[in-house]
């Protein structure tokens, strides 16, 4: 891989461009992906919040669902956050009828979880492999209910009705987070995920 790893944002819809300037702000190059042939040309990939149901319809509408699932089986490093997490997960709870993820991470995911309690809310997550805890935004969040033997739990929610609830996953070459790191400022999360890509995390 060349020195400097082009990271693509899935920019079918939700908040791409949040993700390119931090990713930037970090030195990566970066790339929107809307097709398959834009796809094709990125070194790692991150999946951005929104809606997972307007996500995955686009997705096959814009033939990139078959894709999506081929790179990230190949092993391109993935990052999801909130819906992007939900889009990576292997099974999902509170899905609209008949929606399809890419999966790749042995998680079970339950949609729009905190929403029951609170729409939206800041918390400090402790992160395995962060020096410090991480103030994650948390909008319409889903939580990972359980994880299977290959994914390791990375952080949990640690305030409030929902702490211990895991909000943070790694397997391999994908990692998700239920929160949006790049809406605070904080560029951690980012360059965790750029280490990953360079193939030195
Ligand atoms: N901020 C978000 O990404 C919210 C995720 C949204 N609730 C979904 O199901 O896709």
């Amino acid at each position: 891989m060349t020195a400097v790893p082009t990271v693509g944002v899935l920019a079918l819809q939700g908040d791409v461009r949040e993700h390119l300037r931090v990713l930037e702000s970090c030195g990566a190059g970066t790339a929107v992906v809307r097709r398959p042939e834009e796809l094709d040309r990125v070194d790692g990939l991150v999946i951005p919040g929104g809606e997972s149901t307007t996500m995955w319809r686009l997705a096959r509408t814009f033939d990139l669902l078959e894709p999506l699932r081929k790179r990230v089986e190949q092993g391109m490093p993935t990052y999801g956050s909130c819906a992007g997490m939900i889009m990576l997960a292997d099974r999902i709870v509170d899905g609209a009828a008949g929606q399809e993820t890419i999966g790749g991470i042995d998680m079970l995911v339950r949609r729009n979880a905190f929403g029951r309690q609170v729409d939206s809310f800041e918390s400090d997550v402790v992160m395995t492999g962060l020096d410090a805890p991480f103030h994650a935004v948390f909008i319409r969040a889903p939580w990972v209910e359980s994880v299977g033997g290959e994914a390791e739990v990375l952080g949990r929610a640690a305030t409030g009705d929902s702490a211990g609830r895991i909000v943070a996953v790694r397997q391999g070459h994908l990692f998700a987070t239920s929160f949006h790191p790049e809406l605070t400022g904080d560029p951690r999360i980012h360059e965790y995920f750029l280490a990953m890509v360079k193939g030195s995390s």
